[in-house]
């Protein structure tokens, strides 16, 4: 933009207004009774983002039904829209929004910037599909997506002869200068700071010419189930996938076929509901809860008991229910040593719950959620820490030791589970205030109302 000496400043409608009067933050409600609710929940984040990516890459058209409606998808379809995909709403055949059929274009076009807002999926995923697009395609993000790691895809990219610039170096903004092809092959990366770094690779594979056999050379490797649900997209629309020994997968060449899916509820948002269960008493039910599943989420139902839960499966409903109280009138709530490195999701929401329990939790294989939404070792040790809590951060964990709480601003650093996990602390402690509860559009834009809805 070119701003000249005499311009006016740009008009902001909100200007004066929020000098004079400051976000007075959202007030989580506090729990007044034992909750008895029974809730639906939006789409799988992990599992639209996938779907998205692979229709654009496909054969031919692909509806989606029920897909998530929020902040990561949208951006994600903007971004596939920007390199020649198209989209169509239809009707909604249930669900909390419109079904979507995706078009893919009979050439992927780039000479287009790409904004992925604080989504890793769309930063890591669609930057392949800029190489397989003809023309330059640069990607950007919000400022804490800047801090976010990109070396893995941008050094996977490079090794399979990929021409990107990235003045930051592994880090955005960066520029994929794509070819429209991409010959593939054997390429090595690490992927100990993100499993994205694989998934991305491995959803745009059966399109490179001699498609790609990928290995992970660091020491430790996150999220494993989120590889797997990347290998069984892939499977679902026809395409051969191997993984002949742990942290090497190889993908054949060949076409992405056209599938009609439905999109299971997003399992790691049940979390802050499912724990809600616990820190103010009663159950909680999810409704539609699949009974085989790829998503991480699958893993409350055995987290859960961990901490003296009480768990129960009824057809496709998941309830959670609170332990006995204690004799002193204690929540009964154990505390839990756990190993969450497949879960990092799931880490934010479970700390709140380890707070309101009668012993100590450590949480350990988490050292890369460092690098997610915000650093959330760093933030969930300040949040609790300044409402009277005793958190410490471990080399690649936290140990949470229960403390009384009082009420006070709760930081959301933009990170939609540090969000969900202040509403938990605040079911349970009197006055806590989010600073950012808008944050949960990233992939729960309905948060508040459910959340309401599951106290009234
Ligand atoms: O592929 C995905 O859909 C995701 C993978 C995981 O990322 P990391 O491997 O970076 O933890 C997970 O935490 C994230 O919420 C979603
Ligand atoms: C880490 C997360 O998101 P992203 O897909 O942006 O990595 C998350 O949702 O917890």
């Amino acid at each position: 933009m070119l701003i000249s000496k005499y311009s006016e400043p740009e008009f902001d409608p909100y200007g004066d207004r929020r000098e004079t009067e400051p976000d007075p933050g959202w007030l989580a409600p506090v729990a007044e009774k034992a909750l008895d609710s029974v809730l639906a929940l939006p789409g799988s984040k992990s599992l639209t983002n996938r779907e998205l990516v692979l229709a654009a890459l496909a054969d031919g058209p692909s509806t989606l039904h029920a897909p998530l409606w929020s902040r990561d998808s949208e951006l994600m379809i903007d971004a596939l829209r920007a390199l020649g995909t198209s989209f169509e709403r239809m009707p909604a055949t249930g669900g909390f929004g419109d079904d979507l059929r995706v078009i893919p274009a009979d050439e992927l076009l780039g000479s287009t910037t790409i904004e992925c807002g604080l989504a890793g999926t769309v930063m890591r995923f669609v930057p392949p599909v800029a190489a397989l697009a003809l023309g330059p395609t640069t990607f950007d993000g919000d400022e804490g997506a800047r801090r976010r790691p990109m070396g893995g895809s941008i050094d996977g990219l490079r090794a399979l002869g990929v021409d990107l610039d990235d003045d930051r170096r592994g880090a955005l903004p960066f520029t994929v200068h794509g070819t429209g092809r991409i010959e593939g092959g054997t390429v090595e990366l690490d992927a100990s700071a993100s499993s994205q770094f694989v998934s991305g690779l491995l959803l745009s594979a059966a399109r490179f010419e001699r498609g790609l056999d990928l290995r992970h050379t660091g020491e430790r490797l996150p999220s494993l189930p989120h590889i797997e649900m990347t290998i069984e997209t892939l499977r679902q629309r026809g395409i051969e996938v191997a993984s002949p020994e742990p942290g090497r997968w190889i993908v054949e060449p060949g076409p992405i076929r056209a599938v009609d899916v439905a999109i299971e509820p997003d399992l790691s948002n049940a979390a802050p509901f499912l724990v809600a269960a616990l820190v103010a008493g009663g159950s909680v039910s999810i409704v539609g809860w699949p009974d085989t599943t790829t998503q991480v989420g699958a893993q409350l139902e055995q987290l859960l008991p961990r901490f003296g839960a009480i768990v129960e499966r009824a057809g496709d409903r998941l309830t959670v229910r609170a332990p006995e109280r204690t004799a002193d009138g204690g929540r009964g709530i154990r505390g839990a040593d756990l190993d969450l490195s497949e879960a990092g999701e799931l880490v934010p929401n479970l700390v709140a719950l380890a707070a309101f329990a009668d012993g100590p939790s450590t949480f350990t294989g988490i050292g890369h959620i460092r690098h997610h939404e915000t650093d959330r070792l760093a933030a969930l040790v300040a949040e609790l820490n300044g409402l009277g809590g005793d958190v410490r951060e471990l080399d690649d964990g936290l140990q949470i030791v229960p403390a009384p709480l009082h009420g006070g601003p709760w930081r959301a650093y933009a990170d939609h589970r540090m969000a969900t996990t202040g509403a938990i602390v605040g079911l349970g402690v009197d006055g806590v205030i989010v600073d950012d509860i808008g944050s949960t559009s990233k992939t729960l834009p309905q948060f508040t109302a459910l959340w309401e809805q599951m106290l009234a």
